[in-house]
């Protein structure tokens, strides 16, 4: 697995972005949620950033909006994965621009909030309305995921409301930690692109199906124009 960060930090990129946006494959994901909530840290984890080069990232990304691209076999097929992290808060004050090209260009959603923090968790409520709001009727492939779970600081988020939360906006729900098993922050990533890739087949059966009736109108259409001059009383 290749990783790197699209962050100005000096890291070493093995692909350019050209490569990635022509890849047949490619996943935008939108790790989104209040500040804090360990969005930039998930993100890391996921495209398997060192420890080390780690500190300098955080460092360097505190007030910039930080995007990575990883290449990933998700059930045996590579893809290109492009990560945006965007903090939003429940007041709607963000840079408005920036929220509707993100929300609008994205394939699928993480939704983060902090089992810590029962703000971020409110949050999420809001957050999640603004996203459909300005999704339309775009079909939303989304995952809640409650991080922090490792206990190193006062849970003020229960499981149970994190269930409830998922169940009514109808999205699958996780409990993480950067702290976990790299393999628990893989599988978060990888539900998240299984939604995609079911929304991306569905939205093609749909267009062949379409193309196939509309083929079979228009051919009876012809046929019916060719009875109809046959049948036309010559003069
Ligand atoms: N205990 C614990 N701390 C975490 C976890 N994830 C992140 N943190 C800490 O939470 C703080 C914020 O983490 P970030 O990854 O910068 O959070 P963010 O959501 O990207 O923050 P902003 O970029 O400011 O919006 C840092 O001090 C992290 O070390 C986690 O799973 N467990």
């Amino acid at each position: 697995m290749w990783c790197g960060s699209t962050k100005s930090t000096g890291r070493q990129r093995l692909r350019s972005d050209s490569e990635c946006s022509s890849y047949d494959e490619e996943y935008k994901i939108v790790v989104v949620g209040s500040a804090d909530v360990g969005k930039t840290a998930l993100c890391q984890c996921f495209v398997n950033v060192e420890d080390n080069q780690r500190q300098n990232l955080q460092k360097a990304s505190k007030g910039r909006r930080a995007e990575f691209n990883t290449w990933e076999a998700v059930d045996g097929d590579t893809c290109c994965i492009r990560l945006f992290e965007l903090r939003m808060s429940a007041q709607g004050d963000d840079d408005e621009q920036i929220v509707k090209s993100l929300t609008q260009g994205a394939d699928g959603f993480l939704l983060i909030y902090s089992i810590c923090d029962m703000g971020s968790f409110q949050a999420t409520i809001k957050v999640n309305s603004i996203l459909q709001k300005l999704r339309g009727n775009i079909e939303t492939p989304l995952v809640l995921v409650g991080n922090k779970a490792d206990g190193m600081s006062g849970r003020q988020v229960t499981v149970s409301c994190g269930r409830d939360l998922a169940f009514d906006l109808g999205s699958a729900f996780y409990e993480t930690s950067r702290y976990f098993d790299s393999h628990h922050i893989t599988n978060i990533f990888h539900d998240v692109i299984r939604q995609v890739r079911c929304v991306r087949t569905r939205t093609k059966f749909q267009e062949q199906t379409f193309t196939k009736v509309r083929g079979f109108i228009h051919r009876l259409s012809f046929k019916g124009k060719r009875k109809s001059l046959k049948s036309a009383p010559t003069s």
